[in-house]
């Protein structure tokens, strides 16, 4: 991996020092904090008996109400256990520490997220992604996303962190599409959306959630990929919209703004089921106020019409869900059977002579304790009984 990190000797003192510190977590020996997202707290550690290992834990925050751990985790749990994928995060344990009702999720170490690759090439080498890397990045991202759509999975929360690439090892290079907090088994006929507010990440989001529909379906997903997509081609969001918080599910105006600028107003004529669509009836003064000359898809990403990767980009956002290209579909796109071919390993380009961009490794924060870092709640007897289940 060469992070430098494994044998800091503070490392160890800093993280297991505290006198809860659960049984379990004499497995590992924590680095330290790597990231923070809406449901948790993110450590880097080593496996002890494998020091060669690097391991993700991630510390679920409390559900508000106080009743153990949130329902999302739960879900989470259920949902990767079950499934294994080349291109999927691959969960390696289960720990819950009883004392407080703190769930850990022990997932295999990315050292990369597109996050971080996009950052690195847009602020540090101000250069382009090497057009391989963005193919095989691409490729690997929709052959996780096939497989877990062929199991009725919904990811949701699609975005550049929860895109992981392998760092050095032998599995150098390779995409693991990762977070699973939001993502849920769907089955025909689909379910309504819960009101857990805000589920996908605003610019990431797809034009039929922004309009309030009820129903999520794969191919929110195929939008977020189109999203992610532009922006490694461009290294910048393709539709930055200004979020509107505090409300659940917001009417989110300014982002459809910014999608309607790039691709135009949706229209009945290419999408007939827009109508039924809550907001477009009752904000149809907002949505409809100011139309755009729209910039056309292919100047913000700088492509002739003409190229493939245009063409597979253009049928990701496509306005109605029902037309927007399937992962399967888009595997089959002319694009990835053109020079460069994708590869298992995004990050090396086999052509000899490539240059090979080193991406920084994650920086790790050793001030903080994995023991302890969130504040907890009384635990209930049926959350007890569940992760007896969920770790037997
Ligand atoms: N298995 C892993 N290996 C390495 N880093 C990881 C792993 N899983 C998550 N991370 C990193 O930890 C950070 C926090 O991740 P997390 O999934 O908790 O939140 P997020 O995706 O940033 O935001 P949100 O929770 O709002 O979706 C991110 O930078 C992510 O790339």
């Amino acid at each position: 991996m060469g992070d430098g990190r494994a044998n800091n000797p503070n490392s160890h003192s800093n993280n297991n020092s505290s006198s809860n510190k659960p049984e379990w977590l004499e497995e590992y020996d924590v680095i330290g904090k790597i990231g923070e997202g809406t449901y948790g707290l993110v450590f880097l550690a080593k496996v002890k008996s494998n020091r060669s290992k690097p391991i993700a834990i991630k510390k679920f925050k409390q559900s508000k109400d106080g009743d153990g751990v949130s329902p999302t985790a739960i879900r989470e749990i259920m949902l990767l256990r079950e499934i294994s994928h080349e291109n999927v995060v691959k969960l390696a344990n289960v720990h819950i520490n009883h004392a407080d009702m703190s769930l850990y999720l022990a997932f295999d170490y990315a050292e990369h997220d597109l996050y971080e690759i996009i950052r690195h090439h847009r602020d540090k080498v101000n250069q382009a992604i090497n057009p391989y890397t963005v193919k095989s990045l691409l490729w690997q991202l929709l052959n996780g996303l096939n497989y877990l759509h062929s199991n009725w999975i919904v990811h949701r929360d699609l975005k550049p962190s929860n895109i992981l690439v392998m760092g050095d090892g032998e599995e150098q290079g390779v995409v693991k599409i990762a977070d699973f907090g939001l993502a849920r088994i769907y089955q025909a006929p689909l379910k309504p959306l819960s009101e857990n507010g805000v589920v996908v990440t605003i610019w990431y989001r797809a034009p039929e959630l922004l309009l309030g529909a009820k129903h999520y379906t794969s191919a929110v997903d195929m939008w977020a990929v189109g999203c992610i997509f532009a922006e490694l081609l461009t290294l910048k969001p393709l539709f930055q919209g200004q979020e509107v918080k505090g409300t659940i599910n917001p009417f989110q105006l300014d982002q459809l703004d910014k999608i309607f600028k790039v691709l135009g107003h949706p229209t009945q004529e290419k999408w007939p089921t827009l109508v039924n669509l809550p907001h477009w009836q009752s904000d149809l003064q907002h949505i409809q106020g100011h139309k755009y000359e729209t910039a056309g898809l292919y100047n913000v990403v700088h492509l002739s019409p003409k190229n493939p990767a245009y063409d597979l980009l253009s049928k990701m956002l496509e306005y109605d869900p029902q037309k927007r290209l399937t992962a399967a579909q888009a595997l089959e796109h002319e694009y990835f059977r053109m020079e460069p071919l994708p590869g298992c390993n995004a990050l090396v380009p086999p052509q000899p002579g490539e240059k090979v961009v080193n991406y920084p490794t994650r920086p790790v924060d050793t001030s903080t304790d994995i023991v302890g870092t969130i504040s907890l709640q009384p635990s209930q007897p049926v959350c007890l009984l569940m992760f007896s289940l969920l770790t037997a």
